[in-house]
């Protein structure tokens, strides 16, 4: 490395002046974004076990071809499995761990997919036979569901799974190109088995879609089962990122399972060729989606808080302008216009945490409810994680690319980690339902309550994060007619949609203010991100609250005198905030957001990594720059 002194580059806190500003205790609010002490010190050993450990480096991602990122991935995979094991790690510990090893996975869809797919589908023996395979790794699933042809609508999918009584089993087929399985994660070269969802048909008559269990490569050599094609989508979007995702395309021709290996928690099919339904909704066909919409929620904070956290700290280092009889110029954090972009997101992170929290609760309350045949609360259920799985991913998207411009240029280069990280998260918008579609259902749900508030034979009371409709006046005088121009008005439905989620958003952040909060000065600067949060969602949508009479214009203007109020006590307690996430520099994976600030020598020397600067004289020359220059370049071999 060239020019950088060795004191420039280790022990100094560039950011000490910035910690030392903040008024509240850093500790108690690390307690806080955790959840619980407890959880405060699982994440904390873990994410420090991992980032000292070599086996899990992660800096060298984007210079790598997709075949040695895969392999890289796959190495990586089988050590957070071997230190797993070897340590004797908790359920609880293991997922910290692959969470702070960072990369997509098979794993992540293994544990995040096919196992919660058996345990709310399988029935008890289908549990006890294949959890303990799962839990182990002999077998690695995938969950199998999108179709070439058919994501959104699931009632589409066109694969089959025909009973044949003669032989107790299902005949799984793909018929159409269309029907080719599409998308899942793991599927390409890794998983042995799938979820496979399918149109069940039985004795001739169709039952909709079902999930099944079908194993797709053989367990000693991992070559495809007989009847199987199976192989990998092909590249995606960004240079590393979600690329270390074996998304995979499958093809059944007529592959048999055992009639044991349908999902028969919902529905059952007897060897005599009977179809018969449980007393539970058929939606909880679609149970997994909702949990893994609901552990969605949960992580967008983690995305958003990640990219703040880098945007805050680069904010407070980088200067630009301003400077005065030769002193230091002003930190671009200090810029207004700078803190009514960064602190909006700061406080977004904090809220989509809580909300997260709400909605862990929310989904274990509505399990519970339905394992005592009590379905009450499935469709709120829904609702809430479709439509905050939609909110928190647009916003957390939209987020990290507006953190990215606020570094300036350097957010560009790959070593800020944004660009990475905006890759690997974006398609959150699109996977586990495209966030569009979702809201449709949010929409679909509101315009039901409604037109039962207008209804004089309903005597149901809406409750929940609906109770608030029986204290809108136009609302309960509503005579529906929504329900039968739906789709015309469907893209205002969707805005009222997020309205209504956001309207959940600030209400749970409110909430959990009311609790006690040990800590000094932690309450009072989370009520000032929630004053952030809040009043700057009014000032973006200040036309919607005027134009129907909500507001006044004298309210607006308070509102955003208020706003510029709250960013000047935040800039004090920035960086403390963004350190209160207790991200260590691995998992940050980014120069602009490392802890000590030290940005430039940093920047400069990864420079120098960069394999373009192994030669002095690129390879290439030769052939294209010399011919150029020596003006040959009509004899040159091109
Ligand atoms: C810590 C571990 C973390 C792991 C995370 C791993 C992440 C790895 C990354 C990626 C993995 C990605 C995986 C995938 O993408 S899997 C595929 C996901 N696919 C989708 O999400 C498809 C989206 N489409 C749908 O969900 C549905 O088709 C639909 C809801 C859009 C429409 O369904 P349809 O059958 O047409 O239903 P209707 O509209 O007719 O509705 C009927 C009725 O049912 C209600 N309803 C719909 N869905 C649900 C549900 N999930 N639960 C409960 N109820 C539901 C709907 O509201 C209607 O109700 P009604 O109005 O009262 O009649
Ligand atoms: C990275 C990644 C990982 C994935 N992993 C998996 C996996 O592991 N397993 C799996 O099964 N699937 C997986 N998927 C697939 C994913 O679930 C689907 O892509 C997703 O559900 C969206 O469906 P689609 O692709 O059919 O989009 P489409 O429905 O074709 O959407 C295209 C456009 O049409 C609009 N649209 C669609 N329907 C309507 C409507 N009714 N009204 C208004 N607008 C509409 C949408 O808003 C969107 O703008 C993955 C996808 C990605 C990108």
């Amino acid at each position: 490395m060239e020019g950088v002194g060795e004191e420039e580059m280790e022990g100094v806190d560039h950011l000490a002046h910035e910690r030392n500003k903040s008024e509240f205790d850093v500790d108690a609010m690390k307690i806080v974004w955790a959840g619980s002490p407890h959880a405060f010190d699982v994440s904390d050993r873990i994410s420090k076990l991992v980032a000292s450990d070599p086996g899990f480096r992660k800096d060298n991602r984007s210079t790598l071809s997709r075949k040695e990122l895969f392999k890289n991935t796959l190495r990586k995979a089988a050590y957070a499995w071997k230190t797993i094991v070897d340590l004797r790690l908790s359920e609880e510990e293991a997922a910290k761990l692959r969470f702070y090893v960072d990369e997509p996975a098979f794993t992540d869809l293994h544990w995040g997919m096919f196992i919660p797919a058996i345990k709310g589908q399988g029935t008890e023996e289908q549990q006890q036979k294949w959890l303990p395979l799962a839990y182990k790794m002999q077998i690695i699933g995938c969950y199998a569901q999108t179709e070439l042809g058919h994501g959104s609508n699931v009632q589409g999918l066109e694969t089959t799974a025909t009973f044949d009584s003669q032989t107790d089993e299902f005949i799984i087929h793909s018929p159409t190109l269309t029907s080719s399985k599409w998308w899942p994660g793991g599927l390409g070269k890794v998983a042995t088995h799938a979820i496979a969802y399918a149109r069940l048909i039985v004795g001739g008559r169709e039952h909709g879609v079902h999930g099944f269990i079908v194993q797709l490569r053989s367990l000693e050599d991992h070559s495809p089962l007989l009847g199987i094609t199976v192989g990998d989508i092909g590249m995606k979007f960004g240079n590393g990122a979600y690329n270390t995702m074996d998304n995979g395309v499958l093809q059944f021709d007529h592959v048999r399972i055992p009639r044991n290996q349908m999902l028969m928690r919902v529905s059952q099919v007897t060897c005599e060729g009977k179809y018969k339904q449980s007393d539970v909704p058929r939606q909880l066909v679609y149970g997994t989606m909702v949990y893994v919409r609901q552990t969605i929620v949960a992580d967008a904070s983690c995305a958003l808080s990640r990219a703040v956290c880098i945007a805050t700290r680069y904010s407070a280092v980088r200067r630009q302008f301003g400077s005065q009889n030769g002193g230091p110029e002003t930190q671009v954090i200090d810029y207004k216009t700078q803190q009514s972009r960064l602190f909006p997101l700061l406080a977004s992170a904090y809220a989509f945490r809580f909300i997260g929290e709400w909605l862990k609760w929310l989904y274990a309350d509505v399990t519970q409810r339905l394992q005592a045949n009590d379905f009450s609360t499935l469709p709120e259920a829904h609702a809430c994680t479709a439509g905050l799985k939609s909110l928190t991913t647009t916003a957390t998207a939209d987020g990290i690319e507006e953190c990215r411009k606020l570094c300036g240029g350097h957010g560009y280069l790959c070593s800020s980690g944004l660009p990475e990280l905006f890759a690997v998260y974006v398609p959150a918008c699109t996977y586990e339902g495209d966030n569009t579609v979702l809201l449709l259902q949010v929409a679909r749900f509101l315009m039901k309550t409604v037109s039962q508030l207008g209804s004089r034979l309903s005597s149901k009371k809406p409750v929940g994060t609906i109770a608030y409709m029986t204290r809108v006046e136009h609302l309960m005088q509503c005579r529906c007619g929504v329900q039968r121009g739906f789709a015309e008005l469907s893209a205002d439905l969707v805005e009222a949609a997020v309205a209504h989620c956001q309207l959940i958003v600030v209400s749970k952040f409110i909430e959990k203010l009311q609790q006690e909060i040990p800590g000094k000065g932690v309450k009072q600067q989370l009520e000032v991100l929630c004053n952030i949060y809040a009043l700057f969602l009014l000032h973006k949508h200040q036309g919607d609250f005027l134009s129907t009479g909500c507001i006044t214009p004298k309210h607006a203007a308070l509102a955003n005198d208020e706003l510029r109020s709250l960013y000047s006590q935040v800039r004090p307690n920035a960086i403390a905030l963004v350190d209160a996430f207790n991200y260590t520099d691995h998992y940050l994976g980014s120069i602009l957001g490392c802890y000590d600030g030290n940005v430039y020598p940093k920047l400069y020397e990864a420079a120098w990594k960069d394999p373009l600067n192994e030669s002095v004289v690129p390879d290439g020359y030769h052939l294209y720059i010399r011919p150029l220059l020596k003006q040959e370049i009509r004899t040159a071999r091109l």
